[in-house]
């Protein structure tokens, strides 16, 4: 539907995610000025390069709501190991440990709640561990979202990275690895700086610039939700 200087869309947009950390900073960074709602959806998990895993979520996401979407991913990249994300550690890691207890138990189970399980595991300390041998400890935060209009469009992704190094862990642990995260330039770890600090140099925050700056330019004007 065509409108003077943007296009109308039917509803605010949904933000697909079931991490509450990662929605309280969301709001923080967009304020008022991108109208959505939270949604918990169940979908699967994807492997590949972050832009296109993010945009396959994005035409996953878009067919279920059936409107307009925005979903993030967000990975910690470790430089010594060249750049793999620690998720797709944990995948590798996790088909070696499937494979041998197949072999063993003829045994099955969901490979999201294993990752789950293994972050437990690991934790912290174990993320420094896997650096220990190594002498770099520099790693970056990359933060990819995309939103799609409806399902059949081509999704746009976003992209926001934070440089920074691994370190053992410091301040409040209530956010995935934010406290063995130190940004480049500060001597806080992401967990340790206030809020307000983190969100303003933060990869979420960066990407989330870009995608203020798309609804800026497109000039979406949304229509109210009447359904809830
Ligand atoms: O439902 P979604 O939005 O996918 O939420 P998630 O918890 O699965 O989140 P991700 O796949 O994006 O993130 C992978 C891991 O990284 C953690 N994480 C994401 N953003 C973070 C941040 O800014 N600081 C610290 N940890 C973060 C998150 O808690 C997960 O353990
Ligand atoms: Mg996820």
């Amino acid at each position: 539907m065509a409108m003077a200087g943007g296009l109308l869309v039917s509803r605010p947009v949904t933000f697909v995610t079931g991490n509450a950390k990662k929605l309280e900073e969301v709001r923080a960074i967009l304020g008022i000025s991108i109208p959505f709602q939270p949604l918990k959806l169940d979908l699967p998990e994807l492997q590949g390069e972050p832009e296109d895993i993010s945009k396959e979520k994005a035409r996953l996401a878009a067919t279920q709501v059936n409107g307009p979407v925005l979903v993030e991913d967000t990975c910690l990249c470790f430089n010594a190991l060249k750049g793999l994300p620690v998720v797709d550690i944990f995948n590798l890691l996790l088909k070696q440990f499937t494979a041998a207890l197949d072999c063993i138990f003829h045994f099955e189970f969901s490979s999201t709640a294993t990752i789950k399980w293994f972050l437990q595991k690991i934790g912290h300390e174990g993320l420094n561990n896997l650096l220990m041998a190594y002498e770099d400890k520099s790693a970056y935060a990359l933060c990819a979202f995309s939103f799609a209009l409806g399902p059949n469009t081509e999704p746009i992704t976003f992209m926001g990275k934070t440089s920074g190094k691994i370190v053992p862990p410091r301040g409040p642990n209530d956010f995935g690895w934010d406290p063995i995260f130190q940004p480049d330039g500060y001597e806080q770890t992401y967990a340790e700086m206030p809020k307000e600090e983190k969100n303003k140099i933060s990869h979420r925050s960066r990407a989330l610039a870009l995608v203020k700056s798309h609804f800026a330019a497109a000039e979406y004007t949304f229509q109210t939700d009447t359904s809830t």
